[in-house]
């Protein structure tokens, strides 16, 4: 019997309401993510077969940071194909999302594309490759999710641009390296343009359907290969909770990305992708209140990917 969505979501939305994530922040290193409703909560299911469930603030957009991550690789991808993996490696770091430490190690050459090292080379690609860099990952998001008008906000961006010497210190170290091929400047614009994109939890779930649908987005389109989907899942399930990632598999147990704004995105690859919202962060950057309802929802639901 398929799983009750609307009143597992209904269940979850109750419960989260009554835990306690009083340790958990907002992200206050970018001012204006500081600013947001720390109480806010969104959680919205898409079937591949098009049903979707949702509770909560499901139509308020928030800022969607390291989420975009995900959406700018699938792009750079579809534009460079294998030549990406030469710049991006594909292990996890175990370090925070804007550590420098391993990239002077590795000299200059990003561990993966999520963090944010990873993501800014694969700007720098992007850079290279479209006729307006700032504003491709917004349409493409707009395209994935059926809402044209999805754009970054600019405060958002410049909060950002104000408080974003550690991104330029990232970027000036692979420069350094002769591993980034554009001026540093415009690179980390191209980054905070799509760490600023607004968007709902409604529209991110759209948006990442593709990737529990074998690369077919919601409009019937191919948006990416299924092999080249597979890698992008691996990568999320690898990578794409920072140095929280094993706690999460081992807790939650399926392909994942968070940003600091407080969203994750998820998929059980066949099943459903999920976009949960709530902007405060524990320790290492994840949304709190996030992870603990992607845990209701997988106890609820008895599966993960394993
Ligand atoms: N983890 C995140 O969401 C980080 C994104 C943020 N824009 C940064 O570069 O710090």
């Amino acid at each position: 019997m398929p799983a009750d969505y609307a009143s597992i979501l209904a269940d979850i939305a109750e419960r989260v309401k009554q835990r306690d994530f009083q340790t958990a922040r907002n992200a206050d290193y970018i001012p204006a993510l500081a600013a947001v409703p720390g109480d806010r909560f969104a959680m919205v299911i898409r079937d591949v077969n098009g049903a979707e469930y949702s509770t909560g603030d499901a139509d308020i957009p928030f800022s969607i940071q390291s989420v975009s991550k995900v959406f700018a690789l699938v792009l750079a991808l579809r534009s460079c194909g294998e030549e990406l993996w030469q710049a991006v490696r594909r292990e996890p770091s175990g370090s925070a999302f804007n550590s420098l430490i391993l990239l002077e190690q590795e000299e200059g050459i990003p561990r993966n594309p999520f963090i944010n090292a990873g993501a800014i080379r694969v700007c720098d690609m992007i850079s290279s490759r479209f006729a307006n860099p700032d504003r491709s990952v917004a349409e493409f998001l707009g395209r994935l999710s059926g809402n044209p008008d999805i754009r970054a906000d600019n405060d958002v961006y410049l909060s950002e641009d104000q408080h974003g010497n550690r991104n330029r210190a990232i970027a000036y170290l692979m420069k350094s390296f002769e591993k980034l091929d554009n001026p540093v400047e415009a690179v980390v614009r191209t980054y905070f343009k799509q760490c600023a994109i607004a968007m709902s939890a409604r529209e991110m779930a759209r948006a990442t359907l593709f990737l529990a649908n074998q690369g077919i987005g919601i409009d019937g389109n191919m948006v990416l290969s299924p092999a080249e989907t597979r890698r992008i899942n691996a990568l999320m399930l690898t990578c794409g909770m920072y140095d929280g990632v094993g706690d999460f598999a081992f807790s939650v147990g399926i392909p994942a990305k968070s940003g600091v704004g407080g969203a994750i995105i998820g998929v059980i690859p066949g099943e459903f992708s999920v976009c949960v919202w709530s902007p405060r962060l524990d320790a290492r950057g994840n949304s709190a209140a996030g992870i603990a309802a992607l845990e209701m929802l997988i106890e609820a639901i008895g599966r993960s990917v394993f």
